[in-house]
């Protein structure tokens, strides 16, 4: 990050900001905020703006007021918490129903991967709907995903035009022409893993299933919408973890992923993340998160970390795997932190925890 993290102070600002539960000051991370509005219009600041927190932070508030498309997914998003809230409400063995094993669809329990700390394991469940199936309107959807079309639909087309609108804008201002703009790694009608991942993290008295690791985004952007505390960026200035503090409604949060860095000759920064219980070390409140992934085409091929040529499919699959595997085989491997450790300085492997 160029800027380093700064504290607040909860109660000025509590009328603009969710305050942190109890009250309490805790660091933030300094994020710039981008204007979809402007951007759809190629306003010319706004875009080398874009470029310039994509190459420096890979972290940024997006301001989606501002124009139609943004105002009619910040209505959609209330319809998706509402959703989540009924779904995720289940007993366990009526949304294991939709357990299809895949990374990409249907419902993940909570403990698959590997949790923030030493030993542990991660303490949220999640549902997903891919693009793919959700444009053929596959009848292997998730039941209650079928039930509210509409709403999904709505959603997944305007994330993915505001995802691929980053994407033109960043081309652009990459001046990348021709074969070589980003848009062209992601191409309508490919096989890719694009996909939306609705997130809860129940509370939980147990200590053996904590948070959401530290990470960096498999695919291109995310669009990332939480009301809520827990989501913390490495600040490689301070060496140390800054929470990203949830805006007012009206915004959601972009991050650059992997792949997004390795198509540009890791020229732009994918941001290292991680979701931890804000208070008191374990989950006390119901938490929802909801992520949009554009991912490249599963047969684009890039570098990986270690100079290694790969397909987007073989990262995206290898890297789920990886989160799957214990803490002590995740630092040995430079798959988890896509690379990143030359940028954030080593003590994010001895200190992450
Ligand atoms: O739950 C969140 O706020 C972030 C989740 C996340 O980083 C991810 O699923 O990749
Ligand atoms: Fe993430």
């Amino acid at each position: 990050m160029s800027a380093a993290a700064v504290a607040t102070t909860p109660a000025a600002s509590a009328a603009a900001w969710p305050a942190f539960p109890g009250g309490k000051e805790v660091t933030v991370a300094p994020l710039a905020t981008v204007d979809l509005g402007r951007l759809i219009a190629k306003d010319v600041a706004e875009v080398a703006k874009l470029l310039d927190v994509c190459k420096t932070h890979g972290f940024f508030y997006l301001d989606l007021q501002t124009c139609e498309p943004g105002r009619q997914i910040l209505e959609a998003e209330q319809g998706l918490l509402r959703f989540m809230e009924r779904f995720f409400g289940q007993p366990l063995d009526v949304k294991m129903l939709e357990d299809r094993k895949s990374h990409t669809h249907g419902f993940k329990p909570v403990g698959t991967f590997s949790g923030t700390k030493n030993g542990t394991r991660d303490c949220y469940e999640t549902l997903k709907v891919s693009r793919a199936e959700m444009v053929e309107k596959s009848p292997k959807l998730p039941e209650d995903v079928k039930k509210q079309e509409q709403l999904f639909d709505t959603f997944i087309s305007l994330s993915h035009l505001i995802t691929q609108t980053l994407l033109e804008r960043l081309s652009d201002a990459l001046g990348l022409a021709g074969p070589a703009r980003l848009e062209q790694f992601h191409r309508d009608g490919e096989d890719t893993n694009t996909t939306l991942v609705m997130l809860h993290y129940p509370p939980s008295d147990s200590d053996d299933t904590i948070g959401h690791n530290k990470h960096t985004d498999i695919g291109s952007i995310t669009l990332l919408f939480s009301e809520q505390w827990g989501l913390q960026v490495w600040s490689p200035e301070t060496d140390s973890w800054a929470f990203i503090q949830p805006r007012p409604r009206g915004h959601a949060t972009i991050n650059v992923g992997d792949s997004l860095r390795f198509l540009s000759q890791k020229q732009l920064y994918s941001c290292l993340h991680r979701v931890i219980p804000p208070v008191g070390g374990r989950q006390s409140e119901d938490r929802y998160s909801i992520a949009y992934f554009l991912r490249p085409e599963n047969n684009a091929v890039y570098e990986d970390p270690t100079g290694k040529k790969v397909t987007a499919r073989e990262w995206h699959d290898n890297k789920y795997v990886m989160f799957g595997e214990p803490h002590v085989k995740q630092e040995a491997s430079p798959m988890l932190t896509g690379g990143m450790e030359p940028i954030l300085g080593s003590r994010t492997i001895e200190v992450a925890n």
